[in-house]
C-alpha cells in the first residue's frame, strides 16, 4: 500500500479542444470552441444554470460526443485513462460504507493506495463506517474528491467542487487543487463561485448564450 503520489512535476500533459460544437438534443450549447490547456492550467467554467458547463466536462471526460470538432489528449490518450470526473450527483454506491466504497473504487482501478491515509487526508476518518447514503452532502463531495486524488490522472474535471462544503472543506479543495496544478496537472472546474488560488494562473471560460 502506498500513500498518494502527486503526479510528477516532469509530467507534460495537454488537452486540445478544436472547433467544438456541443449540443444536448436539438439545442446547441457551445459553438466552435477552440482551447488548449497544458500542464499547470486551471480553468474555471462559469455561466448561468443550464448554459452547458457540465456538458463541457462530460465531453472532456469522453462521456458525450461533440457534434462537430474534436478533443485531443497528449499522447493520443483516451479520456477514460487520463481524466478524472467529479460529477454531480456523485457516483458513490449505495449499500456500502464510505471506506468500502473507496475500497471498491481502488480495486476497480487497480490502485494500491492506503485507504486510511486517503480517508485521513480527505477528512473522512470519522465517517469511514457510515453508509454512503447516510453521508452529508459535504462528506459525499469529500468522498468523490478522495477518488479524484487517488486516480492520479492528469486531467481533473470538477463539477461544483466547492458547493456543500464548510470553510475547512473549501480550504481542503483549494489546497488539493493547487497541489495538483503545481505538480503539473490540469483542472477544469465548473462553478458559480470561482475561488482564486495563490500562485496558480487561472483562466475563466465564461459560457453565455451569445457564444451559440
Ligand atoms: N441528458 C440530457 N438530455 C437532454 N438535455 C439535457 C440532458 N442533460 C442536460 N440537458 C440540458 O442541457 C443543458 C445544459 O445542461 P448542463 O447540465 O450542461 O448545464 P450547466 O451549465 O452545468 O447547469 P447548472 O449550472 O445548472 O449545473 C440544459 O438545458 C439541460 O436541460
Amino acid at each position: 500500500m502506498t500513500a498518494i503520489e502527486p503526479i510528477s512535476s516532469e509530467t507534460t500533459f495537454y488537452v486540445e479542444m478544436r472547433n467544438l460544437t456541443l449540443a444536448r438534443g436539438e439545442r446547441v450549447l457551445i459553438d466552435n470552441l477552440s482551447l488548449t490547456l497544458s500542464s499547470g492550467s486551471l480553468v474555471y467554467v462559469t455561466g448561468e444554470n443550464g448554459i452547458g458547463k457540465s456538458t463541457l466536462l462530460l465531453s472532456l471526460a469522453g462521456l458525450l460526443k461533440p457534434e462537430i470538432g474534436q478533443i485531443d489528449y497528449a499522447g493520443d490518450a483516451h479520456p477514460f485513462n487520463c481524466a478524472a470526473l467529479l460529477s454531480q450527483p456523485d457516483g458513490s454506491s449505495r449499500g456500502f460504507t464510505a471506506a468500502e466504497d473507496l475500497k471498491f473504487f481502488l480495486n476497480l482501478q487497480s490502485l494500491s493506495i492506503d485507504i486510511d491515509d486517503l480517508l485521513r487526508r480527505t477528512g473522512l476518518s470519522a465517517a469511514a463506517s457510515v453508509m454512503v447514503e447516510g453521508l452529508s452532502l459535504g462528506q459525499k463531495k469529500r468522498l468523490g474528491l478522495a477518488k479524484i486524488m487517488a486516480s492520479q490522472r492528469p486531467l481533473w474535471l470538477l463539477d461544483e467542487p466547492f458547493s456543500a462544503l464548510d470553510v475547512q472543506g473549501r480550504a481542503f479543495v483549494t489546497q488539493t487543487l493547487s497541489d495538483h496544478i503545481k505538480a503539473g496537472g490540469i483542472a477544469v472546474v465548473a462553478t458559480h463561485s470561482p475561488i482564486p488560488l495563490q500562485g496558480v494562473q487561472t483562466k475563466t471560460l465564461h459560457l453565455s448564450s451569445e457564444m451559440t
